[in-house]
């Protein structure tokens, strides 16, 4: 996977955006990139779905016993915590460290992380492996960033990802991960720099496991650009929103929508990529 040296960042430019949103997408469906997830039983489906319709190969492997002899092995771990019980904890700590010293790049969801002090425990000991993207809604990383259990009451936000910018900033400074917090806009910083994706559609969020299944497209396309995860994880969230955004034309609900939205994401081309890619500087 390719291993140049990172551009220098700035201003976005919006060119330069959907040029690399392209040369992105067509890398992940050119090379395949292997994307081991450990998810909760929700999202499986549509998670390993969606790696599959961008063109990437997943793998939805968690037990103890297998990971020492297959994540050296992939281009990608994606850890997502949603259904967590205590025997799947050791498995996701074992696949992030095999991750990291193994050099391959890895992307935590921590799934309601301040809806119990087990939960918030486990992400923070997961981000203690430095997770080279942390993905999660606007109360997830509220919630990881303060340490808090006060700004959780489930799975779904009750923040808006704009009102957690500060919050996603001090969590990327403190783990040196790049933090990405979704929503109408979705919010991605190093802890310097903060750009907003723009695409999308408001009846993703009527799907179970929209979010969980684009922490997995991110780590796709991180695996394909791993030196340049920040553009990398902006992007992976733009084309998730393209897809629903083409989607919603054939949609009548929720139900359709998450079947357009697979098909819309296998048949993005060119024209669609460049003409909608929208990320803008957020500052
Ligand atoms: N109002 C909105 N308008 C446009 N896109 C949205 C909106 N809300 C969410 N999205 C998109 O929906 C996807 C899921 O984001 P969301 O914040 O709902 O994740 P989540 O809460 O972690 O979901 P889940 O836990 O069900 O997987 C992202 O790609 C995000 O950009
Ligand atoms: C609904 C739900 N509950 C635990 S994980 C999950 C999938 C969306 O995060
Ligand atoms: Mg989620």
């Amino acid at each position: 996977m390719d291993h140049t040296e990172p551009e220098p960042r700035g201003k976005p430019d919006p060119s330069r955006w959907a040029a690399k949103a392209w040369a992105l997408l067509s890398a992940v469906r050119s090379q395949s990139p292997l994307v081991q997830c450990i998810t909760n039983f929700v999202s499986m489906d549509l998670m390993a779905n969606t790696l599959l319709s961008a063109g990437a190969s997943p793998a939805m492997l968690h037990s103890v016993e297998e990971i020492p002899e297959f994540t050296p092995h992939v281009h990608a771990l994606c850890i997502n915590i949603g259904t967590l019980s205590s025997d799947w904890v050791p498995a996701m700590k074992a696949a992030a460290d095999l991750a990291c010293k193994s050099g391959r790049p890895w992307v935590l969801d921590p799934v309601a992380a301040g809806a119990s002090g087990f939960r918030l425990k486990t992400c923070l000991e997961l981000v203690e492996l430095k997770p080279t993207v942390i993905r999660g809604n606007g109360s997830e990383i509220t919630a990881l960033s303060k340490a808090s259990l006060a700004s959780c009451k489930g799975v779904d936000s009750s923040h808006k990802s704009t009102d957690a910018v500060e919050a996603a900033k001090s969590l990327a400074q403190a783990s040196g991960s790049i933090v990405a917090v979704s929503g109408a806009v979705d919010i991605i910083t190093d802890g310097e720099l903060v750009v907003g994706a723009h695409n999308g559609v408001a009846m993703m969020q009527r799907i179970t496991a929209t979010g969980c299944s684009v922490t997995a497209l991110i780590a796709a396309f991180v695996a394909v650009d791993p030196l340049h995860a920040f553009e990398a994880t902006a992007l992976a969230l733009s084309i998730f929103g393209i897809a629903a955004e083409i989607g919603m034309k054939m949609a009548n609900g929720p139900a359709s929508l998450r079947m357009h939205l697979i098909d819309s994401l296998h048949g993005l081309d060119e024209a669609d990529v460049l003409s909608r890619v929208n990320i803008t500087s957020f500052s």
